[in-house]
């Protein structure tokens, strides 16, 4: 299955690539040129960039790839230019002596295909020297893996001691497992699944009419007509924030209080009003409109079982290390999404985060989900022949 995948991507042409020391995150770029896409039309010149931290053993088998979530990027850490980690979306995930340590591990995160932190998406150039706009492709899950494996080749790195990723991360890191069985040593899915349920489906597609339907918009095209829809994506983001908080947290934090300074009864908001709005304008200064638009539907069509006998033959069948968890008060990515993996892959237990918070409990517990990334990297493998060190 891996290799029918990889002869979507043409071979890669890399830019130099240093070897990369020390703790400061690098910032790289891979050209892959064309890449076939699972709809059969062609993205071509794409770009793939990426941090990473740690250094690349000599028989690349150090690597850990971290999967960011929705509207994260590859700063998974920060980095103050003098070798000391500062916090970014998993703050203290990775370092010297962390849970992925740098003393020991070759970590990287790779900017999603279709995204708009770096690599090929909406707002880069097409062949014509204009922004895609409308006319950039929807992309997959499995496009988006594919890409990142070749991207991963292309640095001379073909197995993975292990990949993590959370929600969206999840699904990739999912679909890795589901693409890639034989080059997945370990995988951690957090608040994911590994196929999208009628309910993302209808929240995602709540936040793609706001996005679309806003005048501005323009069918995509708005870095074009020099406008740019930024009330079609805050409020995008707003129905998107209520769902990864949970109702408990909002009646606990706001209950009916007003906005500080405004009245509800005279026309003013509520105080859980202006937390969404100030969410709402705070990624509509950060994001771009179309990438939020393509990978919201590439996680509406995400199903690692899909034309692979389904969901529970592919996690059955896998022969890796899988950890799956959840947040015990996700409404967006319900338990019963990560039992139904954890189920089907038939080994282990489901492992809970414990959080009011909701979804975002992902990115807020980051000390239980360093405890399971620690415990997932060190994890000896079972020792099947397939997974010895450089047999693919
Ligand atoms: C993988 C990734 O997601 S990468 C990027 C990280 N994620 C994001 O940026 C997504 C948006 N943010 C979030 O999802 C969350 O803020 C998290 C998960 C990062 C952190 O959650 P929390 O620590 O609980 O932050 P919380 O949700 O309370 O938000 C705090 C903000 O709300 C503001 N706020 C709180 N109440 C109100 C209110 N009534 N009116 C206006 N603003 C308010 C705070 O001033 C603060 O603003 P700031 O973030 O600009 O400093
Ligand atoms: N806050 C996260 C939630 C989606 O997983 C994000 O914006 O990516």
């Amino acid at each position: 299955m891996a290799s029918s995948h990889s002869a979507h991507v043409a071979p890669a042409a890399t830019r130099p690539v240093q070897a990369p020391s020390g703790f400061n995150a690098q910032a790289r770029a891979v050209a892959l040129g064309d890449v076939v896409l699972e709809s059969g039309r062609t993205l071509p010149d794409v770009v793939m960039t990426y941090e990473c931290w740690g250094e690349l053993n000599d028989d690349a088998s150090n690597v850990v790839l971290v999967e960011h979530a929705l509207t994260g990027d590859s700063h998974v850490v920060g980095d103050t230019g003098d070798g000391q980690p500062t916090p970014g979306w998993w703050p203290g995930i990775i370092g010297p002596g962390a849970a992925l340590d740098t003393d020991q591990y070759f970590v990287l995160a790779i900017n999603v295909l279709g995204g708009c932190r770096g690599s090929t998406g909406p707002i880069s150039l097409a062949p014509d020297g204009e922004p895609w706009g409308g006319r950039f492709p929807q992309v997959t899950v499995r496009d988006q893996v594919r890409a990142e494996a070749a991207c991963l080749e292309a640095l001379g790195v073909r197995r993975l001691h292990a990949v993590i990723g959370g929600s969206f991360g999840g699904m990739r890191t999912a679909e890795w497992v589901a693409g890639f069985p034989d080059r997945v040593e370990r995988a951690l899915v957090v608040a994911s699944s590994g196929c999208a349920t009628a309910d993302q489906i209808a929240w995602g597609h709540t936040q793609v009419v706001a996005i679309t339907s806003d005048p501005e918009f323009r069918d995509g095209d708005y870095l074009r007509h020099g406008t740019f829809p930024t009330n079609g994506l805050a409020l995008a983001r707003q129905i998107a924030h209520a769902s990864y908080r949970s109702a408990s947290e909002f009646e606990a934090r706001f209950g009916a209080e007003p906005q500080p300074g405004e009245d509800p009864l005279e026309g003013g908001r509520f105080s859980v009003e202006g937390y969404l709005d100030h969410h709402g304008a705070k990624l509509a200064r950060r994001f771009d409109p179309l990438a939020y638009v393509r990978l919201t539907q590439a996680m509406a069509t995400h199903d690692i079982g899909r034309g692979r006998g389904g969901l529970d033959a592919v996690l059955e069948a896998y022969e890796g290390e899988l950890l799956v968890a959840a947040v015990d008060s996700d409404r967006l990515f319900p338990v019963s999404a990560s039992t139904r993996m954890v189920r089907a892959y038939g080994r282990g237990r489901l492992r809970m985060i414990h959080s009011p918070y909701g979804h975002d409990g992902f990115l807020i517990e980051a000390d239980q989900v360093a405890s399971l990334v620690q415990e997932l990297v060190q994890r000896p493998l079972r020792g099947t022949p397939r997974l010895v060190r450089g047999v693919a």
